[in-house]
């Protein structure tokens, strides 16, 4: 179930917002508020002079009244939220690399508990709290215990279970961690070898186990491991498990635990305490294993229930869901400094001397950037149909209706796989597009790369969860003659049989305009890569083997799935109502950026597939390089549109002033090693090799 749910209900009897203390005012020349996102459209060629926000036209901001579509965050909170975290000393981050791990960790603490204070103080509610902590910007153990740990309880706990837990994880009485990966197993989830073994002598648990998870905070672990009773097993089931004593916090006895090590880059993600667990013969009472989908009786028996078992997995479907929604908010970051920056930058310009041009005029600098901003917005709106979608099949489950939860699996698998992979390329692809300032600290893109690429691998490994879509598309492929229909995002099996067929209409450069046009070709790519794949596999006795084999092939053929279903779901998003003077004109060109440019990038699999032909690919390219002309006007608003604070961007870069040059200067003079004129260490190692040249010189 959504986290949206129950949150805090404990003990928060009413829910109000903040008082008024907290600005929600801003001026800007603007139009419309998307999805908690603001088009500002500029009417001065977008070339507005960064300035500050005072100095831009004052009219005045239209509110979300009528929202769109899927669940959009409310604009005012995200507003008001990223306000109130940059105004608050002790949410700083600009100094986080230069911090030791340990001064890191503790900061990250002090803030953790300040965020929780504020929280309680304001008694925000859950979705002000969850804007909080998205722009507190900074990884932490309430992520796992609020993101999977209560999630873990909610999801596979009974309701005897929930009632005896949630209030305790609800009031941060206790703290939990999410302890499922081990040293040895991570993605073959059903390989772990902890196992839990049911003694009915003494109604307990025993458990060996070596877990990532928190290391330095959690009181308490949703552990994953086998379950062993009158010896045999059955399968992977959630325990919970104290870890620490509630009193002076040390380990009980029994349980060795502690920090993994630094990881990945400075700051970044070493706010966090991934950690190590080893068990040795830790006993837990036999009610605290998660029982919704299988219970075992005081004998020992274990009894299943109705629903499926699919369910233990299921943390990691809501998690899988809200990392695309995350994806999009870090592209959209990075994509925020890149093109202010570009428009700020000049290099070379006219012969005759006047000034020189803005990188961002240039067609490379566009070609790079303004598909990567296509695909901020392409992930928002996605993500906010997954939610949707996810939403969906949590309520299905709780009438007993389990027929959408592979689909919600393959795509919450395929969509966290997908975008992902596509925002960690974008952001280093954006930290090139800021040149050699693009390398420094305080453009703020090296510790984003840092903080966000590791979701190409937690939550699943991206190649790894791109093979459980291939295998429901082949399912999906092999039930087609069967009677089933397809339904959902692979409604368009249905007409594989004229897909397979048809041919691209396009003569025109501008027949690329059509949504139709473009659906279908990304369509038809996606079914023609299914069925050849399928066709590869029938070929081979053992089906598994058959997998094994073309993998690769099936790994290219779920990511034409999941392309699709965010180019369907772009364009569906442009079929709704969307006020605002010229904005469904923007986010219409945005669209076919972000189709034509997949098609670009692809063309091996359109062209082979024989879904277009190499004259239309080229009419393609001709329609992107003009869409691109198109987007230069507003490029600044459109990321203006984001409504990002500076001190969430954490970049010198992308300023919303544009004053980058004074910035890095000052900036620069911050480093520790600027606090003396000579260094430390001269005495000792410069001097004397300077002397020692001294005298061989004289020598
Ligand atoms: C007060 C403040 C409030 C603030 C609020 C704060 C909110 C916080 C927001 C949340 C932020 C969260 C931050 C998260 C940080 C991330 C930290 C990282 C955590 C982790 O990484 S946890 C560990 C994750 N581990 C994995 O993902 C492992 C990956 N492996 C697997 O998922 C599986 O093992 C597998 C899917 C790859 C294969 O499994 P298995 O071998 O069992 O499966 P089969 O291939 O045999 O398939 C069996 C059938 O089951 C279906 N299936 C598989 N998975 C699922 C699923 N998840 N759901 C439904 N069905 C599933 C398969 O499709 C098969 O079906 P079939 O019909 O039989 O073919
Ligand atoms: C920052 C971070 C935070 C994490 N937080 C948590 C946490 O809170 N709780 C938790 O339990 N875990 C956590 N993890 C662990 C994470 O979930 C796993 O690392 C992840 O699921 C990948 O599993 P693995 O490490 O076993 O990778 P592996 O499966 O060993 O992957 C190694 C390589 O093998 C390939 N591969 C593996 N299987 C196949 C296959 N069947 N076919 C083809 N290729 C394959 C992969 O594509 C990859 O290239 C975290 C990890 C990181 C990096």
């Amino acid at each position: 179930m959504s986290s949206a749910q129950g949150f805090l209900n404990d003990w928060v009897e009413s829910r109000v917002g903040l008082g008024s203390n907290i600005s929600n005012s801003r001026n800007t020349s603007v139009s419309y508020n998307i999805k908690g996102c603001w088009i500002p459209l500029t009417d001065n060629g977008g070339r507005r002079s960064l300035g500050s926000r005072e100095e831009q036209g004052s009219v005045r901001c239209r509110r979300d009244e009528d929202r769109l579509g899927w669940f959009p965050p409310h604009f005012d909170v995200s507003d008001r939220m990223a306000r109130l975290v940059a105004s608050d000393p002790v949410f700083r981050k600009d100094n986080r690399a230069m911090l030791s791990r340990k001064e890191l960790f503790k900061n990250t603490l002090r803030k953790a508990a300040h965020a929780w204070k504020r929280i309680i103080e304001l008694r925000l509610s859950e979705e002000e709290a969850s804007e909080m902590r998205f722009y507190v910007d900074e990884p932490a153990f309430t992520d796992l215990h609020w993101g999977m740990f209560v999630p873990a309880i909610k999801g596979q706990g009974t309701e005897e279970q929930q009632q005896k837990w949630l209030p305790l994880a609800y009031k941060m009485q206790i703290i939990g961690c999410y302890a499922q990966t081990e040293l040895g197993h991570g993605s073959n989830v059903q390989g772990l070898e902890t196992t839990a073994t049911f003694d009915p002598e003494s109604d307990e648990f025993s458990f060996i186990w070596w877990p990532g998870g928190l290391g330095k905070v959690s009181t308490h672990a949703v552990v994953y491991a086998r379950l062993i009773t009158e010896g045999q097993e059955h399968g992977v089931h959630g325990f919970i498990v104290q870890l620490r004593s509630l009193d002076d916090h040390m380990p009980l006895p029994g349980i060795t635990v502690g920090d993994i090590g630094m990881k990945f880059g400075t700051g970044a993600y070493n706010t966090m305490d991934n950690g190590v667990l080893r068990f040795d013969n830790v006993r837990i009472p036999r009610n605290q294993m998660l029982m919704r989908v299988m219970r075992v009786t005081r004998e020992g028996k274990c009894v299943q229930s109705n629903v499926p078992r699919q369910l233990i997995y299921g943390t990691m479907v809501y998690v899988r869901q809200t990392i695309v929604s995350d994806a999009s908010s870090a592209l959209s970051r990075a994509v925020c400094i890149a093109t202010r920056y570009s428009a700020v930058r000049r290099q070379f310009g006219p012969q005759d001397g006047g000034v020189e041009t803005q990188v961002i005029d240039y067609k490379t600098q566009q070609s790079r950037l303004f598909p990567l901003l296509a695909s901020a917005y392409a992930f928002r709106f996605v993500g906010e149909w997954l939610k949707w979608l996810y939403l969906d099949v949590t309520q299905r489950l709780q009438a007993n209706d389990f027929s959408t939860l592979p689909e919600a699996h393959a795509c919450t698998a395929g969509l966290k796989s997908l975008t992902t992979s596509a925002t960690a390329d974008a952001i280093e692809e954006c930290r090139k597009l800021c040149g050699g300032h693009g390398y420094l600290s305080s453009s703020g893109l090296p510790e984003l790369f840092a903080v966000y690429v590791p979701a190409c691998t937690y939550e699943g490994d991206n190649v790894v969860l791109l093979l459980q879509v291939a295998r429901f598309l082949m399912k999906t492929v092999s039930q087609l003659g069967s009677g089933k229909k397809p339904v959902g995002t692979t409604a368009y099996m249905a007409r594989a049989e004229d897909l397979l067929q048809s041919r691209c209409s396009v003569q025109k450069a501008e027949d690329w305009l059509k949504p139709s046009v473009i659906l279908e070709a990304f369509e038809a790519r996606a079914v023609r890569m299914c069925v050849a794949c399928a066709q590869s596999l029938s070929k081979f006795q053992n089906p598994e083997e058959g997998f094994l084999e073309l993998s690769a092939d099936l790994v290219e053929a779920a990511i034409a799935h999941c392309q699709l279903i965010v180019v369907s779901k772009f364009i569906e998003k442009l079929q709704q109502d969307i006020p605002g003077k010229g904005v469904k004109q923007q986010l219409q060109i945005l669209c076919y950026i972000y189709a034509l440019n997949l098609l670009h990038k692809h063309l091996g699999d359109f062209l082979s597939t024989g879904c277009i032909t190499p004259k239309q690919a080229s009419l393609a390219n001709d329609h992107l390089r003009s869409l691109y002309s198109k987007v230069r006007p507003n490029a600044i608003a459109l990321v203006d549109a984001f409504n990002y604070t500076d001190h969430f961007l954490g970049s010198v870069l992308g300023r919303y002033d544009g004053n980058v040059y004074p910035k890095l200067y000052e900036e620069a003079w911050k480093d520790p090693l600027n606090d003396s004129v000579v260094p430390d260490g001269y005495q000792e190692y410069i001097r004397p090799m300077l002397k020692q040249q001294l005298r061989n010189a004289r020598l």
